[in-house]
């Protein structure tokens, strides 16, 4: 699989992009990115820390410079954070730059996997049933607009999911080769 493209991650919080992408890429021995984990490292602070103190609207700044970043690199799989398709710049340089494969899973499934998670400040205030079907409703779309894949993840472990993803991947890459 030496000309693996780029593999990106989409989907929403809890779908498994960060727990995915690591085996994934270690299945692959591919280089691994998460753009919130870098976000952090180079800020020296956590995500809820720079929603307090720059809003919202400068962690996107921040993300949108990170998946500029991270895209520019080569036969990486990167991880995006959960809002990362809201901006049309983020999903051209996604789109453009690999293949993009949207992890889907169920509102329920979420509610699950991210209850006892505190770095997540978009679900500290509100009901985050409501704030997480709202955000399926306006993003889902996004995600399937911006993704060459659809993958579930709400009925299987993430070594599972990694191993489809790498059956479904050499499928729709071989082909290209087979008319090179
Ligand atoms: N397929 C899966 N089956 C069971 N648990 C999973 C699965 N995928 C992820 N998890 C668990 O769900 C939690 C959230 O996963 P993870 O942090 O990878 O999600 P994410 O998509 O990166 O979310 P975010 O957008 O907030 O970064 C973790 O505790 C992880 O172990
Ligand atoms: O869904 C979202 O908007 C977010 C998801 C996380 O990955 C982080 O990027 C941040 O908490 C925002
Ligand atoms: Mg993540």
């Amino acid at each position: 699989m030496q000309d693996l493209p780029n593999l990106f991650l989409v989907g929403p919080m809890g779908a498994g992009k960060s727990t995915i992408g690591r085996l994934l890429a270690a299945e692959l021995s591919r280089e691994f990115y998460d753009s919130d984990h870098e976000i952090q490292r180079r800020c020296g602070a956590d995500i809820p820390w720079i929603f307090d103190v720059e809003g919202e609207a400068g962690f996107r700044e921040r993300e949108q410079q990170m998946i500029e970043e991270l895209t520019g690199k080569e036969a990486v799989v990167l991880a995006t954070g959960g809002g990362a398709v809201l901006r049309e710049a983020n999903r051209r340089m996604l789109r453009e730059r690999g293949t993009v494969i949207y992890l889907y899973t169920t509102v329920e499934q979420q509610l699950r996997r991210t209850a006892k998670d505190r770095n997540r400040p978009l679900l500290q205030n509100g009901n985050p049933e409501e704030i997480l079907r709202t955000m399926f409703t306006k993003r889902d779309p996004l995600y399937r607009a911006t993704s060459d894949l659809v993958v579930r993840t709400d009925r299987r472990g993430p070594r599972s999911v990694a191993n489809e993803i790498v059956r479904r991947i050499k499928r729709l890459v071989d082909p290209l080769k087979c008319n090179a």
